[in-house]
C-alpha cells in the first residue's frame, strides 16, 4: 500500500479531507527536492544556451505532456520576457510532439525506437536531453538516453520512485523519491520543477538584458 492508498482506505476521507491530505503529502515530497541537481540541470541548460544547442525533451503518458509543456515554456515564455529583438531563448524541442513521426517509427519499426530515431535524426555535439519518468524504467526513455551518451551528449533524468534504470545513466538525475507506483505526485512535481527552472531562467535573461 502506497501513500495515497493509505490516505484513502485507511482513514476513510471523504473527498474535502482527500484533497487536504494530498496537499499536505505533496509538500512533504517538495520538502525533500534536490535543489544541488535542479541547479545542476540549469547549468547544463545554460550551456546549452549559449552555445546555441538544443535541449531535447521526452516521456510518455503524463510525462509527454510534461515534455510538451516544457518545450512550450523553455522557449515561449522565456522569449515572452526577453528582449525580443536579441531573442536569447532556449532552442527546447519536446519529442512528443509530432504525431505523424511518432507513429511511423512506432509502425514501421518499434514504439521503443520513437525518441531515439528522431534523436538519431536531430542529434548534434553539444546538445541536451530531458528525459522525464516516474518509474525511471520506460525502454523508449532508456534506449534513447544509452544513444544520446553514447554520442557524448548530457542526458539529465527528471525521474520518481528509486530512479530506476535512468538513475544509473544520466549525468544529473533529479529524483522525487516516493513509493513505486505512485503516479501523480511524482508527475505533479515535475511540473513544479519546469516552473522553478523557467521563472528562474526569466529573470535571468531579463537580467542580463538589464531589464530587471
Ligand atoms: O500519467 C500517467 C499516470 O499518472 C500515465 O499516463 C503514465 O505517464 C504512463 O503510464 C507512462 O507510460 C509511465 O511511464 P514512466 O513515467 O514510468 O516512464
Amino acid at each position: 500500500m502506497n501513500n495515497l492508498d493509505k490516505l484513502y482506505q485507511e482513514r476513510g476521507l471523504n473527498a474535502f479531507e482527500f484533497s487536504r491530505g494530498y496537499a499536505a503529502y505533496l509538500i512533504t515530497l517538495l520538502e525533500k527536492l534536490d535543489h544541488k541537481n535542479i541547479s545542476e540541470c540549469i547549468r547544463h541548460l545554460e550551456e546549452a544556451r549559449q552555445n546555441a544547442n538544443t535541449i531535447f525533451i521526452i516521456g510518455n503518458g503524463g510525462s509527454a505532456s510534461t515534455a510538451s509543456h516544457i518545450g512550450n515554456d523553455f522557449g515561449l515564455a522565456v522569449l515572452k520576457k526577453s528582449n525580443k529583438a536579441i531573442n536569447k531563448s532556449y532552442r527546447a524541442l519536446a519529442l512528443t510532439d509530432n504525431i505523424s513521426v511518432i507513429s511511423a517509427i512506432g509502425n514501421d519499426s518499434t514504439f521503443n525506437n520513437i525518441f531515439l530515431d528522431q534523436l538519431k535524426v536531430h542529434f548534434r555535439k553539444g546538445d541536451k536531453l530531458i528525459a522525464i519518468s516516474a518509474s525511471g524504467n520506460s525502454p523508449n526513455l532508456v534506449a534513447a538516453a544509452e544513444w544520446f551518451k553514447e554520442q557524448g551528449g548530457t542526458v539529465i533524468g527528471w525521474l520518481g520512485f528509486d530512479g530506476g534504470k535512468l538513475k544509473n545513466i544520466v549525468d544529473v538525475p533529479i529524483v522525487v523519491e516516493s513509493p513505486k507506483g505512485e503516479y501523480a505526485p511524482v508527475e505533479d512535481i515535475h511540473l513544479v520543477i519546469n516552473h522553478i527552472i523557467v521563472t528562474w531562467m526569466q529573470y535571468h535573461i531579463m537580467h542580463e538584458d538589464g531589464i530587471v
